[in-house]
């Protein structure tokens, strides 16, 4: 289905800015360091959950100083909308990580099925300990699971559909140097 360009635009202009690239960057230089304080001897097996996680992995990986393998997997329930439907796995982890330690970067924590399944996925794969980071966690009480939450948190939000950083509006805007929330959503 085409989208029309002229109202992705327009939802850029008028979204409102929750965080800018200042604060985000800052946030990143957090996690950075709550991670290298505690993960630096386990040798872990890093997954960027794509497309999602991909901007915050590529700003925060640089700044863990120890060595560590890094891949991807892709699970998805968006798929270019503002509400999450069936959980649907594009790419499930192909590096080995069996008695591993394993981190997950991902974008949000919205309603938690993505990061529930795959951390229960990465578990029973044989994973020693799973340990997830997000760029951000938004302040609802719909979690799928309310005991389940990010080792390593950058920023939280109110509950608005948002974008930037990684995070899409309807697949456009990852690329937006900020975190904004679409106006009216
Ligand atoms: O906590 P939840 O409510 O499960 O939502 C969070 C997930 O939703 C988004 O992925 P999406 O399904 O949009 O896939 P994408 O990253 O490929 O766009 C986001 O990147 C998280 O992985
Ligand atoms: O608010 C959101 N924005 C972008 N992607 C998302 N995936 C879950 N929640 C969101």
């Amino acid at each position: 289905m085409s989208i029309d360009l002229a109202h992705v635009r327009q939802v850029m202009a008028e979204a409102d800015c929750l965080y800018s690239e200042d604060q985000v960057e800052a946030a990143i230089d957090q996690v950075a360091g709550a991670i290298n304080g505690e993960l630096a001897e386990r040798n872990p097996v890093v997954f960027c959950v794509m497309n999602g996680g991909l901007i915050f992995a590529g700003k925060l990986l640089p700044k863990l100083s120890f060595p560590l393998e890094l891949s991807y997997l892709h699970a998805t329930r968006y798929r270019s909308e503002t509400t999450g439907g069936e959980l649907f796995w594009k790419a499930k982890p192909e590096i080995s990580f069996i008695d591993r330690d394993v981190l997950i970067i991902d974008d949000i924590l919205d309603e938690g099925y993505t990061l529930g399944a795959i951390v229960d996925f990465c578990r029973h794969a044989g994973a020693a300990n799973v340990h997830v980071a997000v760029l951000i966690d938004k302040d609802h009480d719909r979690k799928a699971r309310p005991d389940l939450k990010a080792d390593y948190v950058g920023l939280s939000c109110i509950d608005r559909y948002i974008f930037g950083y990684g995070m899409d509006y309807k697949g456009y805007w990852r690329n937006a140097p900020g975190i904004y929330a679409v106006k009216g959503l």
